[in-house]
């Protein structure tokens, strides 16, 4: 009997349950107790709707209030001196450690994101290198990383598997736990800022080994069957040098599970959704073993309904060549990047809903797959195939004007008109800033009223023209308070968007949007990313009513502000249909009219933000010029419509540019502004070694914490970056946006930067 498998299952909860919880948990609303009882039953939900699916293996301990990895920290003892001296105890396991780190902000979720979605297997082992090539952790979920040190010790502090395995079988469930591989856990791991240089976490291996011999033998005296240990570091290039460490560890771990002869592992799970061509070698390699296959064909990355009828086939190659008793089918990574599920969904179109699947949705397929597979084809099954047939129909008659206008795309429309320096005279002139030039990266706080009429107009509360005279009041005394301040180039605010991707994605064509599709970013924010359904074009401007309002009402010039190409796409579930290449260059020309647009209306700086083009980033080296290409040519299509006088800026979260930095510079954008602050100026090193040419703001102050920076410590940060970079690139302005600070802060904060601007002027003329 082929069986049917989940790797993991979303944590949040139907209605967004641990949000609420843990919120009011941090604000004094709910007790611990309150929170592990909503807890509880989130868990419950998830194994029984998982169970009601029909799916025959479930997962279990891969539930976490905020991280599984900071979990992991957790259960292994792993609590960073300053944490035990701030009141955290080890002897607490009740004591939810989501609440610990929420508290103290040193613990950084800073990771790129694509580590994060590092869900797999039984034990995903590439056997060639080469066929984990096209794999891609493009997810937006962030890992908790904990400090380690040489003198790190692990006991098992909280055996958070044994403790799911029991309360799940206390429901009558049979679950399979989830555990991260030691080897990726301790790669995934932060190292702490004190320890020697030459230090790597995974040098702890060998004290760590015990630790998972203890939780796997607690396991097996449970009853439990199987374990599914994740080690998805094995598709990293970096991994191809631990061949040994793997070796080691899983021969170590052999007594502790059942284990094959030749293989030390009892299963092997593949993602045929990311890479399908692995599967003949596989195969081919696990013959002649006992090793099981996994085979992950229904994508836990995307929200598409899978091709049922496709994965049949492919799953039948594996029941021919081992057997229906070694063959599994299951989901290509956890389902946690997933909505939880479609059921909920009420203003989708049934034509909509009948193209996409969730997390629940997912559990259906792997067990209707399955079933199909040994000779019992359902009526679910039936329906997919008809589903599938009328959305690659309805694939096929897109927009072929867009598909045109892409296709036709040319070399001048990839560059400005002329070079830097050209352009840099055309704009000294045409926008006429000082030295050391003041500016904002875009938004200004969004208080709670503009909160609310949005979401008066949202409900129909209020007419089109009362908020659209709500965000003018706004934008109006967004200008009154940068004429205040004193700033050099003005921004509108943004208040209008409620999301800088959302905003786009909902005045384009192509785009549909859920009420509830809510996916865990990290911890209790969760984001409900637009899903990209057809192909992008723009019916009409998106943002130059609002910059244009904005310039009317002051005589400094204003900023346009738009989110770039390459960040709509990667904050968006992509159609699986055509290329993100294709996806991306359609938003490319939609956002290219939009800035020609902008520069029609008066507007003489336009900044298009792409903090997440580094995030994008494909997992393997091998693929990384390909994907930069297309990011920097998206990018390039989309300002560069424009005259030499208008100055074009970009804005990326990050300043850790070491490995990209060509591109960055090949984006030619006049401006760039980064986060420098937060993290450390000496990232601009890099901008000083490459010789960076454009305009550059590396942020003065960190945006994420009411604290106000002194006058005199942006003096410094300034003396600083002139050291590294030549003063007439520098431009002043803020880490980030400011829409999650209050107008107090943001006030004296701005009022110091511009202080700390006039002196530079002075002080390096
Ligand atoms: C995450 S980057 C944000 C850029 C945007 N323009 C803002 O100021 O909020
Ligand atoms: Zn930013």
């Amino acid at each position: 009997m082929v069986k049917s498998a989940v790797l993991g299952y979303p944590r949040i909860g139907v209605g967004r349950a641990m949000k609420k919880v843990i919120e009011n948990y941090w604000n004094g609303k709910a007790t611990a107790e309150e929170l592990q009882e909503v807890a509880k039953n989130v868990r419950k939900e998830r194994w029984q709707t998982i169970q009601k699916a029909g799916v025959d293996i479930i997962p279990s301990g891969d539930f976490t209030l905020y991280d599984h990895l900071l979990d992991h920290s957790f259960n292994f003892g792993v609590i960073p001196e300053r944490y035990v001296s701030q009141g955290m105890s080890l002897r607490t396991p009740t004591s939810p450690w989501a609440v610990v780190v929420r508290s103290r902000r040193r613990v950084s979720t800073s990771l790129p994101r694509r580590w994060a979605s590092c869900e797999w297997l039984i034990l995903f082992l590439s056997l060639d290198p080469t066929l984990a090539d096209e794999i891609s952790f493009d997810s937006n979920y962030h890992i908790v990383k904990v400090d380690h040190e040489p003198k790190t010790a692990f006991k098992l502090n909280n055996n958070q598997w044994l403790s799911e395995y029991e309360e799940a079988k206390a429901l009558g469930i049979e679950t399979r736990p989830v555990l991260f591989g030691p080897i990726t856990y301790l790669s995934l791991v932060r190292k702490s800022r004190d320890s020697p240089a030459e230090f790597e976490p995974l040098e702890l291996l060998d004290s760590l080994i015990p630790i998972y011999k203890e939780v796997l033998e607690s396991l097996k005296k449970a009853g439990a069957q199987e374990v599914q240990i994740d080690e998805p570091i094995l598709v990293l290039d970096k991994a191809e040098a631990y061949g040994d460490l793997f070796k080691k560890v899983y021969e170590a771990l052999s007594p502790s599970i059942e284990f094959l002869k030749d293989l030390p592992i009892h299963a092997l799970h593949l993602d045929l959704d990311r890479e399908p061509k692995q599967l003949d070698e596989v195969l081919a390699a696990l013959k002649p073993t006992k090793a099981g296959i996994e085979l992950g064909v229904v994508s836990g990355r995307n929200i598409w309904k899978n091709d049922l009828k496709a994965s049949k086939a492919l799953a039948e190659k594996a029941v021919a060549e081992l057997g229906a008793d070694r063959v599994v089918v299951s989901t290509s990574s956890s389902l946690l990047h997933t909505p939880i599920s479609l059921k909920v969904e009420t203003k989708l179109t049934e034509q909509q809903k009948s193209w996409l699947s969730f997390a629940e949705e997912k559990c259906e397929e792997v067990a209707a797959l399955a079933a199909a597979l040994n000779g019992q084809e359902s009526s679910l099954f039936e329906q997919n195939t008809k589903d599938i047939a009328a959305r690659r129909e309805f694939e096929r008659t897109s927009d072929s004007a867009v598909r045109d206008r892409v296709a036709g795309i040319t070399e001048e429309q990839l560059a400005r008109k002329a070079p830097f320096p050209e352009r840099r005279a055309a704009q000294k002139k045409h926008l006429n800033l000082p030295k050391f030039p003041t500016t904002t990266i875009g938004s200004f706080p969004q208080t709670k009223e503009i909160r609310l009429a949005r979401s008066k107009f949202g409900k129909g509360e209020i007419s089109q023209e009362e908020y659209e005279k709500a965000m003018e009041a706004e934008i109006r005394h967004a200008c009154e308070f940068q004429e205040k301040v004193g700033l050099d180039l003005f921004v509108h605010g943004e208040p209008e968007r409620n999301d800088m991707v959302q905003y786009f994605g909902e005045q384009l064509n192509g785009f549909i949007f859920t009420q509830l599709g809510w996916v865990q970013s990290y911890g209790s924010r969760y984001v409900r990313p637009p899903i990209v359904v057809s192909d992008v074009s723009r019916p009409s401007p998106m943002t130059v009513r609002w910059s244009a309002y904005a310039q009317s009402q002051t005589s400094k010039p204003m900023k346009g502000m738009l989110t770039g190409p390459v960040t709509i796409l990667n904050w968006s579930f992509p159609r699986a249909d055509v290329s993100k290449e294709i996806q991306s260059k359609q938003l490319a020309l939609a956002l290219r009219d939009e800035v020609v647009d902008l520069a029609n209306a008066g507007i003489k700086a336009i900044q298009v933000d792409e903090p997440a083009i580094r995030e994008g980033l494909p997992l393997r080296k091998a693929d990384w010029d390909n994907y930069l290409r297309w990011a920097v040519d998206s990018f390039r299509l989309s300002t560069s419509g424009v005259e030499n006088d208008i100055q074009v800026h970009s804005h990326f979260c990050y300043s850790d540019f070491g490995d990209i930095f060509p591109s960055i510079q090949r984006l030619d954008a006049d401006v760039i502004s980064i986060e420098a602050s937060k993290a450390d100026l000496k990232l601009l090193d890099v901008f000083k070694s490459y010789g960076y040419s454009n305009e550059i703001g590396p942020g003065v102050y960190d945006i994420h914490s009411p604290r106000v920076p002194g006058e005199q410590e942006i003096k410094d940060r300034i003396a600083s970056m002139v050291k590294v970079l030549p003063a007439d690139l520098l431009v002043v302005n803020p880490d980030c946006g400011l829409k999650t600070r209050g107008w107090k802060e943001t006030e004296e904060s701005l009022a110091n930067l511009v202080a700390a601007a006039r002196w530079a002027r002075e002080t390096y003329a």
